[in-house]
């Protein structure tokens, strides 16, 4: 079942409740995406962890943290404790990433890893067995509204490739410019959570845009697939 994260990043941080709301819902998002950036690892400065347990008491969506910050091995258990059901770590900034994993899950969350354009996964395989996803940037991470890497493409295939070899039930997700016109080849590549920002809170209707991707991304999913 292909998965639609919203990116917080792309709304109105002045009403970040209500944003939430407004993809919740039957059929809306999966989760929200909550893009936390340091200044230091991207050069971009977001919100931290009182943001997060703010919107974890203003929705029942579940938070899918995205820590594009240094020195992830501090500051992760943090955003479990402060309610994010999903972590995610990047691979270039851990100093020990199957540390981080375990104690990510033995505090009751989903542990994840992210690898920016130009980090291969190859050196990673050994580790996807302690993670529960693995993210695929589509775009240098730091901003919203960025043009969607296609050269990505060939490492999203992989990466799906290694999932199945090792007969692993971990999810595929891909963030940065993911939109209407690039989620199916997303979807096809073997991704099946997708994170979008602008391409939801930048339409009319958000909600509306979130079942049109989750449809466009179940349609082109490989046939016979089991993710
Ligand atoms: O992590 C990031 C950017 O670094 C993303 O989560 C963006 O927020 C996605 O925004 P769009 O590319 O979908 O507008
Ligand atoms: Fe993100």
């Amino acid at each position: 079942m292909a998965q639609i994260n919203p990116s917080i990043l792309s709304a109105d941080f002045a009403r970040l409740a209500e944003e939430a709301e407004r993809v919740g819902g039957a059929d809306g998002a999966d989760w929200l995406h909550v893009d936390v950036m340091d200044n230091h690892f991207v050069p971009n400065l977001t919100l931290g962890v009182p943001v997060v347990e703010a919107l974890r008491k203003a929705t029942d969506t579940p938070l899918d943290c995205h820590l594009m910050i240094e020195d992830p091995d501090r500051w992760a258990p943090q955003y479990v404790e402060a309610g994010a059901g999903s972590v995610t770590f990047h691979a270039e900034a851990a100093a020990a990433p199957v540390r981080l994993a375990r104690e990510i899950r033995a505090k009751g969350a989903r542990a994840s890893m992210a690898l920016k354009p130009a980090t291969p996964i190859e050196p990673y395989e050994d580790l996807l067995p302690e993670l529960d996803m693995l993210l695929v940037m589509t775009v240098e991470p730091g901003f919203g509204g960025q043009a969607f890497l296609d050269v990505m493409l060939p490492k999203i295939r992989r990466t799906r490739r290694l999932i199945d070899k090792h007969g692993l039930t971990m999810w595929l997700q891909v963030d940065g410019g993911v939109s209407a016109e690039t989620i199916e080849r997303c979807a096809e590549a073997g991704a099946d959570v997708f994170v979008a920002g602008s391409a939801v809170y930048g339409a009319d209707d958000p909600a509306a845009a979130v079942r049109m991707l989750r449809r466009q991304a179940q349609e082109a999913r490989p046939a016979g697939c089991a993710h």
